[in-house]
C-alpha cells in the first residue's frame, strides 16, 4: 500500500501503490504525502517524480471510503503541498490520472504522460464535483471554456488531445517515467512560479458571465434533474469571481453538499453495480473466475440493416476485422455505403480530438455476398430481421461453413435463442449479443444464455462486450429477455394512459422530468410504430390472424390497446413518415409537436368504445408507467432471468436512457421504498384489474413481508427458484 521513494540522481521517485487502480485511499494520500515530505527535506534530492505503480497513475479518490464515516487526510493538503514545493515535481501520468489522480497531477508543476493514458475529472459522474482543486486549477491552465465540456461531462481525454489542450506537457511513446526524471532533472533550479497553477489567472472568454449563464441553461437542459453538472457550472463561476483560496472554499462547499444526496448515492451505486455484473456466476459454479474466454481476432456481421450496420462500425472501431455480409448485391451496396459513412464520421470525430493515427487503428472491414469468406472467423453475429425461420436458416447454414471454433451469434432482440441454437451443429456456442441502438454508440450489451450456451461461450461474449467498450450484462432466455420485457410493459401502460384521458405529450414530459432520455410516445415515434405492428401481426394480437369477434381492446382475459395498431393503419409510423403519436415538419422530421388530428381522433376513439376518461395526473404516469416497469423487475428476478437487481439497474441505465442519478429502476424502488410501491400497485390494479401486470408480483411482496430488506440482500430472498441463467 505504501508509497516508496528512492533517488535516482537526485530526483525522488515516487510511487503510489494501492492496487488495482491506485486510489487514493487515506492510507496512500498519506503515506504519498509522507514521501513527499521527506523528499522536500533531503538535501540529496533537488526534483521529484511522482508515477503510478503498475502502469496507472491513479483513478482518483477510493471510491469505496466515500461511505466510511471516519476520514482520513485531506487530499487537498497533500496537493498544496506539492504545488508549493520549492523542487520541481513532475506528474509521471500512464494509464490514468481521473478526479483526484489528475488534480494531484495538476498540483505538480509539470506533467508527461504516455501516449495511451487518459485523464479526466470523472466526478460528475457520481454526483459530485471536483473538490481538491482540479476547478480551479484547470481553468487557469486550459481556460474556461474547455473546463466546462470535460467536468460537466466527465469525460476522459486521451494524452494527445490533453496535450493539445494543454494539460500535459508532454506525451511520450515509451518511458514514461525515465523521461520524466530527464525532464525533473532539466528544470532543476528554474523558477516555478508560472507552473503553479493556483497562483494563475483563469483563462475566461470575453464576456464570461454570459458565457456561464448560457452554459447553465444548456446543462439544465441537456442533465435533466442531475445536480452534480449544475453544481460544476457553480464551481467555474466561483473559479471566475473569486480569488484562489475563496474559491476552493467554495468548491468545498458544494462538494459537501453533494456528498450528502441520495444522488451521489445513486450514482455510487451504478458506478460498482456495472462491475458487478461483469463478474457472473452460473448456479452451475461456472464463473467468470473459471470460464477461460476465448480470443476474437476476426468478426463477421450477417445483415447490414440499422443494427447491422453500427454493429459493423462498433467493432471496427475495437480495431476488430469484420466480413460484413448482406442477401443481395442492392442491400450490400446501401448497407456498405451507410457502414462507410459512419466509419468517416466517427473519423473525423477523432480527428477533431487530435488522434491522427485513428484512421489506422480501425478494424479493416470486408464487404461480401459470399458465405464461403466466413469460414476462419472467430465470431459471428447475426443481425437480420426478427423472423425466426430466417434466423434459423442462417444459423444452420452458417453451421455447415464456419470453422468449428467459431461462435454464433444472434441480435435477436428477444426470440429464442435456443431455437435458433438446436438447429446448428454447436448450440453450445451460441449465445445472444443484443445490442442497442446505434450500436456503435449505446454502452450496454446484453448477453443472453441459452439452455445450451457453454461458460466459455459466456465468458467469450461478455470479452466481446468489454473489447468494444460496453458492459456485458448477462441475462437469461425468456421473450424479449429482461430490457424489451419490462419496456413493453411500460409502453403498453403509457398507451393505456393515453386511451384514458392523457396526451402523449403529457406523459412524455411527465417521463421526461423524471429523468428518462425520452418519453415513450417520442420514442415510439422514433423507433418506428411499424416494427412493433408488425411483431404483433406476426405473432396474432393484430392483423388476419386474429381471430374474428376478437374484442378490440382485449386479448385474452387482458386489456389491449389497438391504438398503436390503428396509427399503423393509417400510415402514421412515426419520424419516418411525418407522423405517428406527433406530427413533424417532414417525413424524418425530427421536431415532434402536438397534432391536432390525434386530439379528435382520440375523442372519437374514446367515444366508439364508451371509454371514461378522467384527469391524469403527473403522479399518476410516473407511478402507473414506473411500477409495472419495477413489478416485472422483480418477476424477473423471480423467474431467474436476471441474477440480481444490479443487472436490471445496469441494463436500464445504459441502454434505456434511465437517469442514473437514480441509480436504475430496481434501486429507485428501493429508494421510494417497496411497501410504497406495494401499496400503489395494489391500489392500480384494484382500479384496473384487466391490466394483471399491474398485479403486484410474489417477491415484491415476500420483501415486504421480510421487513423491506436494503437491495443488496434481495437476492438471498430469492429462496431456491430454478435459475434461468
Ligand atoms: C475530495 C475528493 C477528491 C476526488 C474525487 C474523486 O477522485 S472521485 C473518483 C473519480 N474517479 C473515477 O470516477 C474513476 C472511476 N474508475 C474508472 O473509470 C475505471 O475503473 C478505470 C479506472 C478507468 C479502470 O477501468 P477498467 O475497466 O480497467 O477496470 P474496472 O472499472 O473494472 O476497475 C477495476 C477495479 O478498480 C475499482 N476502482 C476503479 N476506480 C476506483 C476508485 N476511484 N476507487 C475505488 N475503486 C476503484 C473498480 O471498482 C474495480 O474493482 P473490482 O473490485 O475489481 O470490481
Amino acid at each position: 500500500m505504501a508509497a516508496f521513494s528512492y533517488i535516482c540522481d537526485s530526483v525522488a521517485v515516487i510511487t503510489m501503490s494501492n492496487p488495482p487502480v491506485n486510489a487514493l485511499s487515506s492510507a496512500l494520500i498519506r503515506a504519498v504525502q509522507k514521501a513527499v515530505e521527506e523528499a522536500i527535506g533531503d538535501f540529496a534530492v533537488e526534483a521529484i517524480v511522482i508515477r503510478g505503480d503498475k502502469g496507472k497513475f491513479s483513478a482518483g479518490a477510493d471510491i469505496r471510503e466515500f461511505n466510511r464515516l471516519e476520514r482520513g487526510p485531506p487530499l487537498v493538503s497533500l496537493i498544496d503541498l506539492i504545488e508549493d514545493s520549492k523542487k520541481p515535481v513532475v506528474a509521471a501520468i500512464e494509464g490514468v490520472a481521473l478526479g483526484g489522480g489528475l488534480e494531484l497531477a495538476l498540483g505538480c508543476h509539470y506533467r508527461i504522460a504516455h501516449a495511451q493514458a487518459y485523464v479526466g475529472l470523472p466526478e460528475v459522474l457520481l454526483g459530485l464535483v471536483p473538490a481538491a482543486g482540479g476547478a480551479l486549477r484547470l481553468p487557469r491552465l486550459i481556460g474556461i471554456s474547455a473546463t466546462l465540456s470535460m467536468i460537466t461531462t466527465g469525460k476522459y481525454v486521451q494524452a494527445r488531445e490533453a496535450l493539445k489542450l494543454g494539460i500535459v506537457d508532454k506525451v511520450v511513446g515509451e518511458n514514461t517515467v525515465d523521461e520524466a526524471i530527464q525532464l525533473a532533472k532539466k528544470v532543476i533550479g528554474q523558477p516555478l512560479g508560472s507552473r503553479q497553477l493556483s497562483t494563475l489567472p483563469v483563462q475566461c472568454p470575453p464576456n464570461v458571465e454570459a458565457f456561464l449563464d448560457e452554459a447553465m441553461v444548456k446543462v439544465k437542459k441537456q442533465f435533466r434533474g442531475a445536480q452534480s453538472p449544475l453544481a460544476c457550472v457553480e464551481v467555474l463561476r466561483a473559479a471566475v469571481q473569486l480569488p484562489y483560496l475563496e474559491g476552493k472554499k467554495k468548491e468545498r462547499e458544494l462538494f459537501q453538499f453533494l456528498y450528502t444526496t441520495d444522488q451521489t448515492r445513486a450514482q455510487q451505486y451504478a458506478f460498482f453495480a456495472e462491475r458487478e455484473v461483469a463478474k457472473w456466476t452460473l448456479p452451475s459454479g461456472a464463473s467468470w473466475k473459471t470460464a477461460s474466454p476465448q480470443p476474437i481476432r476476426t468478426a463477421a456481421v450477417i445483415g447490414l440493416g440499422t443494427m447491422g450496420r453500427s454493429i459493423v462500425t462498433s467493432l471496427a472501431k475495437a480495431k476488430i476485422p469484420v466480413i460484413a455480409l448482406e442477401q443481395d448485391k442492392k442491400q450490400l451496396d446501401i448497407g456498405s455505403k451507410a457502414v462507410m459513412s459512419l466509419l468517416d464520421r466517427e473519423i473525423l470525430k477523432m480527428e477533431q480530438l487530435g488522434h491522427t493515427e485513428f484512421t489506422n487503428s480501425l478494424g479493416p472491414v470486408q464487404f461480401t455476398l459470399d458465405y464461403g469468406k466466413l469460414r476462419d472467423v472467430d465470431i459471428v453475429i447475426e443481425a437480420v430481421f426478427e423472423n425466426m425461420a430466417l434466423k434459423k436458416e442462417i444459423f444452420r447454414h452458417l453451421s455447415g461453413i464456419c470453422k468449428p471454433e467459431a461462435f454464433l451469434c444472434t441480435n435477436t432482440s428477444g426470440l429464442d435463442i435456443d431455437e435458433m441454437a438446436s438447429v446448428t451443429n454447436r448450440p453450445q456456442m451460441v449465445i445472444g449479443t443484443h445490442f442497442f441502438s446505434p450500436a456503435h454508440i449505446m454502452k450496454l450489451l446484453e448477453v443472453v444464455h441459452g439452455h445450451y450456451t457453454s461458460s466459455t461461450t459466456i465468458s467469450t461474449a461478455m470479452r466481446l462486450a468489454k473489447m468494444l467498450g460496453k458492459v456485458g450484462v448477462l441475462v437469461g432466455n425468456c421473450p424479449s429477455f429482461v430490457g424489451n420485457r419490462l419496456m413493453r410493459l411500460y409502453v403498453e401502460q403509457a398507451v393505456f394512459l393515453v386511451e384514458e384521458g392523457s396526451k402523449p405529450e403529457e406523459i412524455d414530459r411527465a417521463l421526461e422530468d423524471f429523468g428518462l432520455a425520452m418519453g415513450p410516445f417520442r420514442m415510439m415515434d422514433l423507433a418506428g410504430l411499424d416494427i412493433g405492428w408488425k411483431a404483433r401481426t406476426e405473432i396474432g394480437l393484430t392483423g388476419p390472424k386474429l381471430p374474428i369477434g376478437t374484442p378490440a381492446r382485449q386479448r385474452g382475459s387482458k386489456r389491449y390497446s389497438p391504438l398503436p395498431d390503428i396509427l399503423c393503419e393509417k400510415g402514421r409510423f412515426g419520424q419516418k413518415s411525418g407522423q405517428g403519436w406527433y406530427k413533424y415538419e417532414k417525413s424524418g422530421g425530427r421536431n415532434a409537436m402536438p397534432d391536432p388530428w390525434l386530439y379528435n381522433f382520440l375523442s372519437e376513439y374514446q367515444r366508439i368504445h364508451n371509454l371514461k376518461t378522467h384527469y391524469v395526473t403527473q403522479e399518476e404516469i410516473i407511478e402507473r408507467c414506473l411500477y409495472v416497469l419495477i413489478n416485472e423487475g422483480f418477476k424477473v428476478l423471480e423467474d431467474g432471468i436476471a441474477s440480481g437487481p444490479e443487472d436490471i439497474d445496469v441494463i436500464y441505465n445504459n441502454g434505456y436512457g434511465w437517469p442514473k442519478y437514480t441509480g436504475g429502476p430496481m434501486y429507485y424502488a428501493s429508494i421510494v421504498g417497496l411497501p410504497v410501491v406495494l401499496t400503489k400497485l395494489e391500489k392500480y390494479y384494484g382500479a384496473n384489474p384487466d391490466i394483471p401486470d399491474l398485479k403486484p408480483s410474489s417477491f415484491l411482496k415476500k420483501l415486504v413481508s421480510k421487513g423491506n430488506p436494503p437491495l443488496k440482500e434481495w437476492r438471498s430472498h430469492l429462496g431456491f427458484q430454478s435459475s434461468m441463467l
